[in-house]
């Protein structure tokens, strides 16, 4: 969601713990909206959509980077009818929105619109987010009322508010399109993120298989081995290291392998393997690297690979475009305001280079993908017959295994009536996928550890249930991590105190009733799992970390696994890390396989712990991480002291 950059973010001290796990020290014996990831990126000032421009063919080669921008600029100058018009439209439409939002900051608002604090609320917001959500809750109820950059707002933190929001009139009432401060991009383009009604649906549909239990049990492997290659490359003999900036590495390295099967061959073998013995070389242990999202050793690990491979130099291409791509967003985050994709200014003429990179190499990856299952089975839906067949237990398919990477999965998935995902909407899935699951798992990673540093009761706990489950040298896998209540149960509660969503928007497409108030067709709705995550009327100590209160409920009688907990907004209603309803997060189970599988690797084998109170980071919070609430609420940095245990792997 919002932006801030220049502002001091909030400052938050570790929760305490109360409530410690049994008395065995292993917890329970059983048994928790982009966006951004996750949610769509979300930014503080109003924006129209980036215009769908119709499909495109493969782009040429990015241009050298000294001719970069005359390159853009000329080939902006020459772009088709089509995309003027388009262009020329949205400048129509933006302008005409501007206006509006003009009027409003002198119009009073709405009849029967809900209360909250008078005039334009920006400032506000922008100067400390998390805590303007608060108190404007503290103050005016589950529905507040707000003027934000020229927008009629409405913050929604009661449960049967949400629930009337995110399940009950979603798609009726509640949509994803119009929504302030979530524009849309051109690197997601009209993905599951920002799509709505029939697109949304089908989409949504061909997607859901490759996210089923078993399909997120294959991309396990790769997250396994991302992590084998985090410890044993640069995590090293330990030291003092920014691992929230290793997360980011890392889970783009799961998230790529996941999407395009990179890791699955020798050539990924060999990139890990290139990668540890760069980091046994390089001191590990000493690095710190404050900064968000930075990837840059995921450039050095995938240059690392043979230059041969068409499949690493795609990954040095895709990686190289992502961080230019992701950098762009949170650069424009930051800004606070944010400036429409269409305009060639200089940040957006390097990004729509990065997307078009992007686009190369997918489309690329798309028809060789395409290629080679025609080559093996004879036509794509032969592939897809077999797959079916395979999953519904017949050997015969089984003869020709196909790959088991999301690429895979979409371009096999087919509707009832037989048809799958033209290139487009492909290219925008796995795209939407990349912007939705990376920067979100590296926050959840980042926040689980710094909490886990700052309670070495609960850590100890976890340590002894991954000990008792995987023993020293067992590499946790995805069954195994299914035996790690007390794990599952700090993962929930980290979700909680620090929703990597924290704000899920939505927009009113007709006169709608909330509660007892009237929204006008157009109103923006912003839900704030944030807020709901700590409002103590539903939660006891809410402030407080606090793993042992999930217990009870993984206790349940007919307890299916965290996802089942998460179901209609949670046991309480407030709890929704992973948004709720029909656009609730796709990749959720992933998420959760791929935390408790890097955190049961990384306790394994080092003790996490807050640096020695020292420095600026002394007194109360003893160095945990301040809240960055930017497009999601990132840790600032999670700067831990990690020391190997010994006698493992
Ligand atoms: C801790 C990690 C994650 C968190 C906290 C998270 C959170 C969310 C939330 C709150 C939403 C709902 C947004 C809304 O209602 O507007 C969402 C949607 C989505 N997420 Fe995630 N997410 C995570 C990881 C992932 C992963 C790993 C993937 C894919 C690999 C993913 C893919 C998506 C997609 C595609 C949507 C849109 C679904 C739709 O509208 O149909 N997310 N996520």
């Amino acid at each position: 969601m919002r932006p801030v950059a220049a502002t001091a973010p909030a400052g938050a001290p570790p929760p305490s713990v109360s409530g410690s796990p049994q008395s065995n020290g292993r917890g329970p014996a059983t048994l928790q909206p982009p966006p951004p990831p996750s949610s769509p990126r979300p930014s503080i000032s109003p924006v129209a959509r980036a215009p769908t421009l119709p499909p495109r063919p493969l782009p040429p080669p990015a241009p050298a980077s000294s001719d970069l921008r005359l390159d853009l600029w000329v080939s902006l100058l020459q772009a088709s009818a089509t995309q003027f018009a388009s262009a020329a439209s949205s400048a129509s439409a933006a302008a005409s929105g501007a206006a509006t939002r003009l009027q409003r900051l002198t119009s009073p608002p709405p009849l029967n619109f809900p209360a909250g604090p008078s005039g334009e609320q920006t400032l506000a917001l922008l100067s400390d987010p998390l805590a303007f959500l608060k108190t404007s809750t503290e103050r005016y109820g589950p529905l507040v009322g707000l003027l934000l950059g020229g927008e009629r707002v409405v913050l929604v933190t009661g449960r049967e508010e949400a629930r009337q929001v995110l399940v009950e009139q979603a798609g009726s009432v509640y949509v994803k399109e119009g929504t302030a401060f979530f524009p849309g991009s051109s690197l997601a383009g009209n993905g599951l993120l920002v799509s709505d009604g029939a697109v949304w649906q089908r989409q949504r549909r061909l997607s859901n298989p490759a996210f089923r239990r078993a399909a997120v049990e294959a991309y396990a492997g790769a997250m396994v081995a991302a992590t084998e290659d985090m410890l044993e490359g640069a995590w090293g003999r330990g030291g003092v290291r920014d691992v929230y900036a290793d997360f980011n590495e890392l889970t783009l390295q799961v998230t790529l392998e996941a999407l395009f099967g990179f890791g699955a061959d020798t050539d990924g073998r060999q990139r890990r393997a290139a990668a540890r013995e760069q980091g046994a070389g390089s001191g590990a242990g000493s690095a710190t690297t404050p900064g968000p999202a930075s990837t840059s050793s995921s450039t050095s690990s995938a240059s690392s690979t043979s230059s041969s491979s068409a499949s690493s130099e795609d990954a040095q291409q895709i990686v190289a475009a992502v961080e230019k791509a992701f950098m762009f967003f949170t650069q424009r985050a930051a800004t606070g305001f944010v400036i429409p994709e269409w305009l060639p200014t200089w940040d957006n003429l390097e990004f729509a280079a990065a997307v078009q990179q992007l686009d190369r190499v997918v489309y690329g990856m798309i028809n060789r993908r395409r290629d080679e299952l025609i080559s093996v089975h004879g036509s794509v839906t032969a592939a897809a017959c077999a797959v079916a067949a395979a999953s519904s237990g017949n050997p015969v398919s089984c003869a020709r295994p196909v790959p088991t990477d999301l690429l895979t999965g979409l371009l096999l998935s087919r509707d009832e009536d037989g048809s799958g995902m033209t290139d487009r909407a492909l290219r925008d899935e796995l795209m939407t996928l990349l912007v939705a699951g990376q920067e979100t798992s590296a926050i959840l990673l980042g926040w689980a550890s710094a909490l886990l540093a700052a309670h070495p009761e609960v850590q100890q706990a976890v340590v002894e249930e991954v000990l008792a489950v995987c023993g020293r040298t067992d590499v946790p896998d995805a069954q195994s991590v299914r035996q790690m209540p007390y794990l599952e149960s700090v993962v929930l509660e980290t979700l909680r105190l620090y929703s990597p969503a924290y704000m899920v928007g939505r927009c009113a497409r007709v006169d709608a009733a909330l509660g007892p108030y009237s929204l006008p067709a157009g109103t923006t709705v912003l839900v704030s799992p944030y807020v709901m995550h700590r409002d103590p009327d539903v939660w006891e100590e809410p402030e407080a970390f606090k793993p042992s209160r999930w217990h009870d409920l993984q206790r349940r009688e007919g307890y299916q696994g965290a996802m089942s907990l998460m179901a209609n907004l949670g046991p309480n209603g407030a709890y929704l890390p992973f948004g709720g309803g029909p656009r609730n997060c796709i990749g959720a189970g992933f998420a959760m396989m791929e935390a408790m599988l890097v955190l049961a690797a990384v306790l394994q084998r080092y003790s996490l712990e807050l640096p020695a109170a020292a420095g600026a980071g002394a007194g109360a919070d003893r160095g945990f991480p301040k809240p960055k609430p930017l497009i999601t609420l990132r840790p600032e940095a999670a700067v831990l002291r990690i020391t190997p245990r010994g006698g493992g792997r």
